[in-house]
């Protein structure tokens, strides 16, 4: 059976988080109830539900009274979507509703001529002399009627994609802009982020016209039969009670306020290694020959999960626990039939044939359309909140909060560096997992134009120091001071305007060579004399000589070419085309290294920088590289204030102003290489280990040909 509730434990051990237990497993059907004071949680499959409490304990009245309120509340939003559609191309929209509107019409139509040809018939049968002109008129009104909705069916598949495409790339542009003005940790918060897709515009815009369009073809068809003698308004009002009855007992998640997710282990498990599928992890899978283990951990969880449900919450959630809706609302749906069958018996002289099959008629197209109209309406709610999150994707709250001053501020020179306070700043990063802080207690102040060199083991928290002065997250504890005031006193845009960072986390985007050294300055992305310039400071010069396109070429193209059943001899051709489609091109780590350093130097040239943070971005580069770099970025910083963070301290360590030795998220020790060589403390032996092996080997033997490095 499938088990609705969610386990107490699991062989894959014990969920994590804080959830509340599961307390009821006699009724697998109905789910478990956990109760807080502000909401109450239902364990459906692996999913839990947090629900408020006033949303579960109401009944059917205020169940109905809470699907209209939301409907209300729903509806500016709504009113705002169809709108924007309507505007992306007013002549597309209303010709597809047209369209859409005929396909309801047309039923109430054929009702009408079927009904006059029954009759007919049934006349002519009785006079023994067929109407042939009258029974040859309603077939070829009929015929017209097919007709156009055939034409009507093809020109909204020819119409529909042109709209559908405007919708889609309208609402891609949104969610694209809704992406890029997030900050790092509302990005990196998995459970803030948006769950939009721009695909559910399309789809919630036709599950609405559906919806609506066949509201307005049941009424039409309502008013029809409601004035046939034959059936009337009593039969009318009778066809309606199934819709009612299921519309008001419909049991549905989409328009309550609720907080869904899964804790259960063997879920998560799944999700794990099944993305473990994903292209990325190709060379690691083969390397590691581990496609074996990752199959049979794939099916030890699925054994774990066991009849545990996963299917998506919203429709556990429509799970009636007993099947009494589902069998009164059949009943409901034969109460036409039933009525007429009455009417009939009760009254015969009122009833021919043809009227009862008339009537018979009518009843089997009323509950069609019904069927298909609470079908419809199933929809509306889901579409309802898929529209208010799309649009809720533009307002989701940065967790960094901007500030209002200018900055460089009126009355501190444009071009001196930044100055750097730092008074007993404690961080961790956001999330529960790590037990101790990044940054612990930390206090220091690096003055406008210095040069600063960070050092320490890893995981001491050089990155974090880094992350902070160009306000990728805020400090918790304690103060940090650019010029002299808060960081978060000054508008962001004016403070990332000033800073050029440099760290190996950097990417090369999907985009061309050239762009991706230009977008250092991206109102000069097409200088090419400029971007040149900046390739050969960041010693990628070379490399846009090595492809036949050179700085044009894009590593990574956007790959759209599919083949299909496409047999090795038969379709050589077809195989051909594919094979020479164009394919990525893969630059080494140190080329990589390169690129994302020219763009650095492109930043320079906007010459507004007052701060360059430098992250280990060389690990990759050979030695002479790695010197040739930090070379001409001092040169290029000169004035300004330059942090860098590297493991290969040896060559930066004789220029430096402040060395700060981070140990386990403190600063250990603070000063010149002369006095920390001095205090012959962690410095030094950082220093001993690291520095001088790095030196005599590589360096010495870099510099044979030519003498790089003075220590
Ligand atoms: N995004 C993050 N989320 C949670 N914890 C993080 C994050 N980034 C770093 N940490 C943790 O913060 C601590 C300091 O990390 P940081 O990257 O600053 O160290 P580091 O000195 O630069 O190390 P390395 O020399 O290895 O680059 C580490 O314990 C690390 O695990």
């Amino acid at each position: 059976m499938i088990q609705l509730t969610f386990p107490p434990s699991s062989s894959m051990g014990a969920p994590s988080g804080k959830s509340p237990k599961s307390t009821n497993e006699k009724d697998a059907l109905s789910p478990p109830v956990d109760e807080t004071d502000a909401f109450t949680t239902l364990n459906l499959g692996v999913w839990r539900v947090l629900l408020p409490k006033e949303i579960v304990s109401g009944g059917v009245i205020s169940t109905t009274k809470q699907k209209w309120n939301s409907i209300v509340l729903a509806y500016p939003v709504v009113r705002k979507f169809f709108g924007q559609i309507y505007q992306l191309s007013p002549q597309l929209f209303v010709l597809l509703i047209l369209l859409k509107l005929w396909g309801e019409v047309e039923s109430v139509l054929v009702l009408y001529v079927s009904d006059r040809l029954l009759r007919i018939i049934e006349v002519g049968l009785t006079e023994g002399r067929p109407d042939v002109s009258a029974i040859t008129q309603a077939l070829i009104a009929r015929l017209i009627c097919v007709t156009v909705t055939a034409v009507t069916n093809w020109a909204r598949e020819y119409i529909s994609p042109m709209l559908e495409d405007r919708v889609q790339l309208h609402f891609e542009d949104h969610l694209l802009q809704a992406k890029l003005r997030l900050d790092m940790p509302t990005a990196e918060d998995g459970n803030s982020r948006s769950k939009a897709h721009a695909y559910d515009a399309w789809s919630a815009f036709n599950s609405l016209c559906a919806a609506s369009l066949r509201l307005v073809g049941l009424l039409s068809q309502l008013a029809f039969i409601s004035r046939q003698r034959s059936a009337g308004p009593l039969f009318t009002l009778i066809a309606m009670v199934r819709p009612m009855l299921t519309l008001v007992s419909e049991r549905t998640l989409w328009l309550k306020p609720h907080v869904a997710y899964s804790d259960h282990p063997a879920y998560l498990r799944l999700q794990s290694l099944e993305s473990m599928g994903q292209s990325r992890f190709r060379g690691d899978i083969i390397a590691g020959d581990i496609a074996g283990w990752i199959t049979s951990e794939y099916h030890r969880a699925r054994d774990a999960l066991g009849n545990t449900v996963s299917q998506n919450v919203w429709s556990l959630y429509s799970i009636e626990s007993t099947p009494i809706n589902q069998i009164l609302a059949e009943w409901a749906g034969a109460l036409p039939t039933l009525y007429w069958a009455i009417s009939a018996m009760m009254a015969p002289a009122r009833f021919s044939m043809t009227s009862i099959a008339i009537l018979q008629q009518y009843s089997s197209s009323l509950n069609h359309s019904l069927q298909m109209l609470f079908w419809d309406f199933s929809g509306v709610g889901r579409s309802f909140t898929e529209i208010k999150v799309l649009y809720e994707a533009a307002e989701v709250k940065n967790q960094i909060v901007d500030g209002d001053m200018e900055y460089p501020r009126p009355d501190i020179e444009k071009s001196k560096g930044m100055e750097i306070e730092l008074r007993n700043v404690s961080f961790a990063y956001p999330g529960e997992k790590s037990k101790e802080a990044a940054l612990r207690d930390i206090s220091f102040r690096i003055p406008a134009g210095s040069l600063v060199v960070i050092v320490g083991a890893n995981g001491s928290g050089k990155s974090t120091l880094i992350k902070l002065f160009t306000r990728m997250y805020d400090t918790q504890q304690g103060t940090l001071l650019v010029d002299g005031l808060p960081i978060s006193e000054y508008r962001m845009a004016d403070l990332r305007r000033t800073q050029a960072t440099l760290t190996q986390d950097h990417k090369l985007y999907p985009l061309t060579l050239a762009e991706n050294i230009g977008l250092g300055y991206a109102e000069h992305v097409k200088d090419t004399e400029m971007i040149m310039e900046a390739a050969k400071d960041g010693g990628a010069a070379e490399l846009l000589e090595k492809f036949k396109d050179g700085a044009e070429t894009t590593l990574e193209p956007m790959t759209t070419a599919f083949g299909y059943q496409l047999d090795d001899d038969k379709h050589k051709a077809l195989k051909d085309v594919l094979t020479k489609l164009e394919k990525t091109t893969e630059v080494s780590g140190g080329e990589k290294q390169r690129l994302v350093a020219a763009r650095t130097f492109m930043r320079f040239k906007t010459k507004k920088i007052k701060l360059l943070c430098v992250d280990e971005p060389s690990s990759a580069l050979d030695p002479r590289g790695e010197f040739e770099l930090f070379e001409r970025l001092r040169q290029t910083g000169e004035g300004k204030t330059m942090v860098f963070v590297t493991h290969r301290f040896g060559h930066l360590t004789k220029h430096a102003d402040i060395i700060i030795c981070m140990k386990e998220g403190k600063v250990m020790e603070l000063g010149t290489h002369k006095d920390l060589m001095a205090r012959e403390g962690e410095y030094a032996s950082l220093y001993n280990v690291q520095a001088q092996a790095f030196t005599e080997a590589e360096v010495a033997n870099a510099a044979a040909s030519e003498p790089l490095v003075a220590l």
